[in-house]
């Protein structure tokens, strides 16, 4: 979002409480609107932005609110001495939760994350120390240098200082090194595993931090209503949270507090109007929610806010100034440090007999083939050869049956998909992985993660804008370096199958790898397409890279590659250069007569191997 609006917010929010004659009910509104907002900050990086449903947040609030109560009245401390406590015990449990609930993935977290706001209503019901149903009454205001905030007026100032400065961190944390991989928890998990980001790590800072938020909120909350009981932390309430950040907005931190807004606003009015339209106490504003969320999941996934700025930005859209990489804040960025690279035709990646069984089934039978470094080298076959499953084994997504392979020296069998992007192996996907949401030079920035080391606490306060600078113009030089430097802006989503291709050659060089290993790369792109990607990799090559692909298109594999291994029925039948394998009866077999005739390799490939006399 721009400045000036977020401006017009903060003088709005400012001078609300000073308009002569304005109702108290108004403030009482806004103050709990602030508050419910900053659990749905939190809700909005752990669900909309991680995809990790928690239906549990007021679990956190009840913590926050009770822990102070509890301090201040029981042992009369200070509403601050409330604070820290109940922080320090809401960063407990979510650590302790977050080690049992995030090791289940879908469903079974939001599931564990009901049972747990259940235990805890109960909890907070049955404790006598807790005041039981009844709950802590004539809970002590929050005193400021011994100015007691008694009326909603000054507690508003406060609630609304934490609901901007939450804000200001949200989005602090969204566009940081840490931001994007929480980003890739919700549809690239394994693809970011495979640069080296640790994900159940950044799946225990989004869920402390919006259990922290949720935490403050219950603070707020006990000092503003001065009494708690357990039915503001039930799971209806958990429920509540979620409607706010689904028709809000599931990525953006003011989405969030618009959602709470939208939804607080609307269960003040049903209650309100229903009772006098329909003569019962009945709640309403559940049903009223529940048909809005339904209608906003079908007409508007990403939550209303997108079309509340999509209104505004047309309304003041001018001609405005094209961002390019010289202009950006980064430019001037140190480069990021390179890794020793392998003398040209040494050994890089030795693929020693291995083998892999599914059940009875042989995919891979005993395969041995190499990689040197400046090379780029082709596994193909026909369908169901075993080529995806080599390729998989080699990239850590399977483990071997036997054998071993061997990566600089260093084994790579049994390494994790992580340890493998520490060593210097990048890789692209089948079906290409790219967050569509996310910019191009972010998704690139992503393969460079390993690269830093800012952690999300410095992301939040926004300490880490050196390393993040130096993220972002890696990604930049890695984009003009395959072409594509002026979409970097771009939504990676809005790119043509062909350009996604070749940001993912772009973000696997991001990590500074030795060997890249490429799934198909030219699978559903049209001839030009595959020609630019020919002709990167290509350029590649000559600066030095070797790569291995695994591809089907003869034509295109037979020009680019400077050695070819052939399997069939999990077996290799031949190996050597794309000359010889054109000639090659076992290979010509195997394809019944699939290989293209045309075919012709008219220049052999720089570094080739073997033989390149071709007998077309
Ligand atoms: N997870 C699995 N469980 C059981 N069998 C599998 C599994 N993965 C692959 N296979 C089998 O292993 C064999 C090799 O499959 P693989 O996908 O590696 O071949 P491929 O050469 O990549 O084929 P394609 O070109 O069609 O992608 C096939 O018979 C396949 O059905």
């Amino acid at each position: 979002m721009k400045k000036w609006p977020v401006l017009v917010f903060i003088l709005l929010l400012a001078v609300v409480p000073l308009i002569p004659g304005v109702p108290e009910f108004w403030i009482n509104q806004l103050n709990a609107i602030g508050i419910a907002s900053l659990v749905v900050i939190g809700l909005v990086v752990l669900t909309g932005v991680g995809g990790l449903t928690s239906f549990g947040q007021a679990t956190f609030v009840g913590v926050g609110a009770y822990a102070s109560a509890w301090l201040t009245t029981v042992h009369a401390q200070s509403p601050w001495l409330g604070l820290i406590l109940g922080i320090v015990l809401t960063l407990l449990l979510a650590f302790i939760l977050a080690q049992i609930t995030l090791r289940l993935s879908g469903h079974y977290l939001s599931l564990a994350t009901i049972a747990v706001c259940l235990i805890f209503y109960y909890l907070y019901g049955n404790m006598p120390f807790l005041g039981r149903h009844d709950g802590i009454p004539g809970i002590p205001p929050i005193s400021f240098f011994g100015y007691p905030l008694l009326q909603a007026q000054s507690i508003y100032y406060l609630i609304w200082f934490v609901v901007l400065l939450a804000a200001w961190t949200g989005i602090n944390l969204l566009n940081s090194r840490s931001g994007r991989a929480i980003r890739s928890l919700k549809n690239g998990e394994k693809m970011a595993q495979s640069f080296g980001v640790h994900t159940f790590h950044y799946k225990v800072i989004a869920f402390i931090y919006a259990a922290v938020l949720a935490g403050l909120a219950g603070w707020l909350y006990a000092h503003e209503q001065r009494a708690v009981s357990p039915s503001t932390f039930g799971i209806n309430y958990g429920i509540e949270y979620l409607f706010m950040m689904v028709v809000g907005s599931v990525a953006s931190v003011w989405g969030g507090i618009f959602g709470a807004a939208v939804i607080l606003t609307l269960k003040d009015q049903i209650q309100d109007i229903a009772p006098r339209l329909f003569d019962t106490s009945t709640n309403f504003e559940l049903i009223v929610f529940g048909v809005l969320v339904v209608l906003v999941l079908h007409h508007a996934r990403d939550g209303l806010w997108p079309i509340v700025t999509g209104f505004f930005s047309s309304l003041f859209r001018k001609g405005g100034t094209r961002v390019t990489a010289a202009s950006s804040w980064w430019s001037e960025a140190p480069l990021l440090d390179k890794k020793e690279k392998p003398q040209k035709d040494s050994t890089l990646l030795q693929v020693k007999t291995i083998r892999k069984q599914f059940g009875g089934l042989v995919a891979v039978n005993d395969i041995d083939f190499s990689v040197n470094a400046g090379q780029i080298v082709g596994l193909i076959g026909p369908n169901g050869a075993g080529k995806s499953t080599t390729f998989n084994l080699i990239t850590g997504v399977l483990p071997l049956t036997s054998g071993s392979i061997v990566f600089r020296g260093k084994p790579l069998a049994s390494a994790t998909a992580e340890e493998i992007a520490r060593l210097g192996v990048a890789r692209s996907f089948q079906h290409t992985q790219l967050l569509p949401q996310m910019s191009v030079l972010e998704n690139v920035a992503l393969g460079a993660h390993l690269r830093r080391s800012a952690g999300a606490l410095r992301s939040l306060l926004r300490l880490d804008r050196q390393d993040e600078a130096a993220l972002l113009r890696e990604a930049a030089i890695q984009l003009e370096r395959v072409g594509l430097a002026e979409s970097m802006h771009e939504l990676a989503g809005n790119l043509s199958l062909g350009k996604q291709r070749i940001v993912e050659v772009a973000r696997a060089l991001a990590l500074d790898p030795s060997l890249l290993l490429l799934d198909e790369p030219a699978a559903g792109l049209r001839y030009l397409e595959k020609q630019e990607l020919a002709e990167v990799l290509s350029a590649l090559r000559d600066e030095g890279m070797s790569i291995l692909l695994v591809e089907h298109d003869m034509d295109f594999v037979m020009k680019l590659t400077n050695h070819l291994v052939v399997m069939d029925f999990g077996t290799k039948i031949a190996e050597g250069s794309p000359a010889q394998i054109q000639q090659n009866e076992k290979v010509l077999q195997a394809y019944l007569g699939g290989l293209d005739d045309e075919v012709v390799v008219d220049e052999p490939p720089v570094g080739n191997v073997g033989n390149n006399e071709v007998h077309a």
